[in-house]
């Protein structure tokens, strides 16, 4: 296990939702799990004033009320920083110096910037100014919240921003879906199976198919939400990391860089598609609101904070490849929205057919679909579905699944994605955080994409009724309209589902 130094956790926009919905909890679970370090101190910092005790209160709201707690609570503190005063700046750098004595911490500092992404520049401008950013005896880092820029040329700007008052391995740029368990366990399957690399290129595979759906809304966030979209919320990031995970090389070793080099590499044989091209290889799509189970759902432009007329896409579909030797010609299949019949992350890896057919006419008809199915969310596992010969006479065949959970393991807790990379900064290990150059690549394959919606509003924007797999229209992306509909049960019309 790796040694985690005593250390101070600064977070601007402490006051915020992020702050007491993930970043206090995950910080509460390593807690519980004695994973901090032994002495450890959290150090809001935000405009609002608060004192250490209300700060504490706040923190307590998402935390069970116990004595854990209380001693829990006892590490938190709270200055109040408004990102562009200099003098919060000198008052701060006091008050960590006082904190690192009490609380014996030495001057080890993560600054985490948990506010709205306007101000992550003058922050780090501020820290570097009153030397807080380089020590040469302690280390200094620094985490930054999504969305890293909002395109192109502003994640570029901010790269150079930051990078200008701390350097690149200071720097951990959060995607929490790296965080989450099954996906650092898909490097695992992929490179330490013998069973699974040998098929896993162009050979072997017809196509990828990624999907992220979600079952909530915007909640509460539609003032964010109308300015962003599925794209740059969701798929620009997220998802292409994903991807990144499932198309990579293996990495040299299990190292920051060693794996980062490879998740680049990736991102840089992305086929650009041009604005022209965007129609047929990118839908978009809005829900609209519906009835589900006799409940009156709202659609997405009657929520609050969102324009009437907003053309906003809170479903995105596309279709892509990736050029290089592995994969040349096997197309990637990407989805995600909002209001969809359930909250699922999966990725199905389809496997070409037979090259011949000797039991077509027997059970199952049709093309066989072997599919390897990685479960990231909910239900973490990994599932494969293969065919088999129906018991008795004659030969008929039919697809059975290997079906493998997390939660069949014995005591097993799988942490919050936010936990697990919290930790992983405490400790100086960037693997499972994008690096800049990987960002700026992503943003490159997806800007073409975003010019084209600009550029051209006849583009169609696809009403989807809430609780819908998305529009009809993206159907037509995929080879005969074939996603991987991941549900159990599914309501007598046949659209709304629980898993
Ligand atoms: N909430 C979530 O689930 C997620 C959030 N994020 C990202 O995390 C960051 C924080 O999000 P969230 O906590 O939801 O946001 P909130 O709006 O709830 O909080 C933002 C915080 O930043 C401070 N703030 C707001 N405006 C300014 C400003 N102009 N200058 C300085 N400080 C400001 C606020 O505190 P004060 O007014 O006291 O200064 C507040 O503490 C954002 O970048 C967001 O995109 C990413 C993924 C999920
Ligand atoms: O980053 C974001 O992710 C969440 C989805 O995260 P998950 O871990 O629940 O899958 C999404 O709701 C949000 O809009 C987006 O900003």
């Amino acid at each position: 296990m790796k040694k985690t130094k005593n250390q101070i956790l600064i977070i601007f926009g402490a006051s915020g939702d992020l702050t007491k919905r993930k970043l206090i909890p995950a910080l509460f679970d390593l807690f519980q799990q004695k994973m901090l370090p032994e002495n450890f101190a959290v150090l809001g910092a935000s405009r609002t004033k608060l004192s250490d005790k209300d700060f504490r209160k706040r923190a307590a709201e998402f935390l069970p009320e116990n004595k854990e707690t209380q001693t829990f609570a006892e590490k938190l503190f709270y200055q109040p920083v408004s990102p562009h005063e200099t003098e919060d700046f000198k008052k701060l750098k006091k008050r960590l110096e006082k904190l690192s004595a009490d609380q014996k911490t030495d001057a080890n500092y993560i600054f985490y910037l948990s506010t709205p992404p306007s101000v992550y520049g003058i922050i780090a401008k501020n820290l570097c100014e009153t030397e807080l950013s380089k020590s040469d005896e302690f280390f200094r880092r620094l985490i930054v919240e999504k969305p890293f820029g909002a395109d192109l040329e502003s994640a570029r700007k901010l790269n150079k921003q930051l990078l200008k008052y701390f350097n690149e391995n200071q720097v951990y740029r959060i995607d929490h879906y790296l965080g989450k368990e099954s996906v650092q366990n898909m490097l695992v399957t992929r490179f330490s199976n013998g069973i699974f690399e040998p098929l896993w290129n162009r050979n072997f595979i017809e196509r990828v198919e990624i999907t992220s759906a979600e079952n909530i809304g915007v909640e509460g966030r539609g003032g964010y939400y109308d300015e962003s979209g599925a794209l740059r919320d969701m798929l620009q990031n997220h998802l292409l990391q994903l991807a990144g995970f499932v198309a990579m090389e293996p990495p040299v070793v299990i190292e920051a860089d060693a794996i980062r080099n490879e998740i680049v590499k990736v991102f840089q044989s992305l086929r650009p598609i041009p604005e022209e091209k965007v129609p047929e290889n990118v839908i978009r799509g809005q829900y609209i609101n519906s009835t589900i189970k006799g409940k009156k759902i709202k659609g997405y432009r009657e929520e609050p904070g969102v324009d009437n007329n907003s053309r906003t896409e809170t479903f995105v579909a596309m279709k892509f490849f990736i050029d290089n030797w592995r994969w040349g010609g096997v197309p990637f299949y990407i989805r995600t929205g909002k209001k969809m019949p359930a909250r699922v992350t999966e990725i199905v890896i389809h496997f070409k057919q037979v090259p011949h057919h000797l039991f077509n006419n027997s059970g199952e008809q049709g093309p066989i679909d072997n599919q390897l199915v990685i479960r990231i969310q909910p239900d973490e596992g990994i599932l494969l579905k293969f065919r088999m010969k129906t018991p008795g006479a004659g030969f008929q065949v039919q697809t059975v699944n290997m079906d493998f959970h997390y939660s069949d393991l014995s005591e097993v807790r799988l942490p919050s994605a936010y936990e697990r990379l919290l930790l992983d900064c405490m400790q100086g290990d960037a693997t499972l955080y994008s690096r800049g150059d990987a960002v700026e690549e992503a943003w490159k394959f997806v800007q073409p994409i975003l010019d084209a919606w600009k550029n051209n509003p006849n583009i169609p924007i696809y009403g989807y009724p809430a609780g819908t797999w998305g529009p009809d229209s993206s159907d037509k992306l995929i080879q005969n309209g074939d996603w991987r509909y991941p549900c159990k049960n599914l309501s007598n019309d046949g659209t709304y589902c629980e898993l």
